[in-house]
């Protein structure tokens, strides 16, 4: 860690004292209900943190669970309103010592982008855990409940401690940085292709299989507000309009989910050098799926000014530019290094 992580606060406890885990709600699947609109039709958010602690028998040997729900919506329509909200409650959870460590209910859909933001902002070395499903809590054989099971073991166990924000889902846990959905439907929709996973959760033990990595800590923006940055997704045919119309609506940043290693049509690097000139930082990450995106291989990023994502995907890589310009970083060099901080 680097400079600015807060201190970790000591927690004592009576010998036979269970961890106190703090669980924040925020809705998903995890918390849906089947709806008729179709045979597999269902809401996403529809069931409260409270009930699902309820569905989940043995929880409660595992630690002390308190529930608080943050929001309850499906999380395809999760913001950075929410993300601040998460992060100053967790702060506070900590800063008061009201929990050892704290788990969040989460969609899946946009899990990957909650966990990496607090993983940004969050310096404490006690666990934060997201978990959610697949299937909602009607479906037969819901994966919630396990899912929830696994997330507050993992939480109550010291070795998760001075990771980062964790993924745990369907017996695997996944850092902040590496994790992505990868798979409509499947269970087993996480997987970390450029990392790894971090361990795994089974009934008798929770086993990491890696050492923590290293973490940058960016600071909270005190406005609440993330600026303006925009993703352009590249593919064959690829003209420069989205580029240029990200630009005139006032865009501090693009992100390129680029062809293979971050590629784009000629037409379109036009449209980045344009971009360049008008102050826009520009990131170029790739639409592959995994892989690190590297500078100067196709694309003369030292000529544009262009910073390479490395290994992060483009939903990432546009949440580090949000932070990294909210911290004060313009330069394409502060900004490249800072995206290699993590790795
Ligand atoms: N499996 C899920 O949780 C998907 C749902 N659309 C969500 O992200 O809230």
């Amino acid at each position: 860690h680097t400079a600015g992580v807060e201190a970790p606060t000591a927690t004592v406890h009576k010998q036979d004292a269970l961890p106190r885990v703090l669980v924040l709600a925020t809705g998903g699947t995890i918390s849906g209900k089947i709806n008729t609109r179709s045979a597999i039709g269902y809401d996403a958010g529809a069931v409260t943190g409270q009930q699902l602690i309820a569905g989940v028998p043995g929880v409660e040997k595992l630690a002390q669970l308190q529930v608080e729900q943050i929001s309850n919506i499906a999380s395809q329509n999760m913001n950075s309103q929410v993300w601040f909200k998460l992060a100053e409650r967790i702060r506070k959870a900590f800063a008061n010592n009201e929990a050892d460590a704290i788990v969040i209910t989460h969609g899946t859909d946009t899990m990957e982008e909650t966990a990496f933001f607090l993983d940004n902002v969050i310096g404490d070395s006690r666990p934060v855990i997201l978990t959610g499903a697949m299937r909602p809590s009607t479906a037969i054989s819901a994966d919630g409940p396990a899912n929830m099971y696994e997330a507050v073991k993992v939480a109550a166990d010291p070795q998760a401690r001075g990771r980062g924000v964790l993924v745990v889902l369907n017996d695997v846990i996944q850092s902040a940085r590496g994790v992505s959905k990868m798979h409509t439907t499947e269970l087993q929709t996480f997987h970390s292709p450029n990392l790894g996973p971090s361990g795994y959760v089974d009934p008798a033990s929770v086993r990491f299989i890696t050492a923590a990595q290293p973490r940058q800590l960016l600071a909270l923006p005190a406005d609440h507000t993330l600026a303006q940055v925009q993703i352009v997704y590249a593919h064959a045919d690829m003209d420069a309009q989205q580029i240029d119309d990200a630009v005139k609506d006032g865009a501090r940043g693009i992100v390129i989910a680029g062809m293979g290693d971050g590629n784009v049509s000629d037409t379109a690097l036009a449209g980045i050098e344009r971009a360049r000139k008008a102050g826009v930082i520009v990131v170029r990450s790739t639409r592959v799926g995994s892989g690190m995106t590297n500078r100067n291989v196709e694309v003369d990023d030292d000529r544009y000014g262009l910073i390479a994502s490395m290994d992060l995907n483009p939903q990432k890589a546009r949440i580090l530019l949000q932070l990294l310009l909210a911290n004060g970083k313009t330069k394409p060099e502060d900004i490249q290094l800072a995206f290699q901080a993590g790795l």
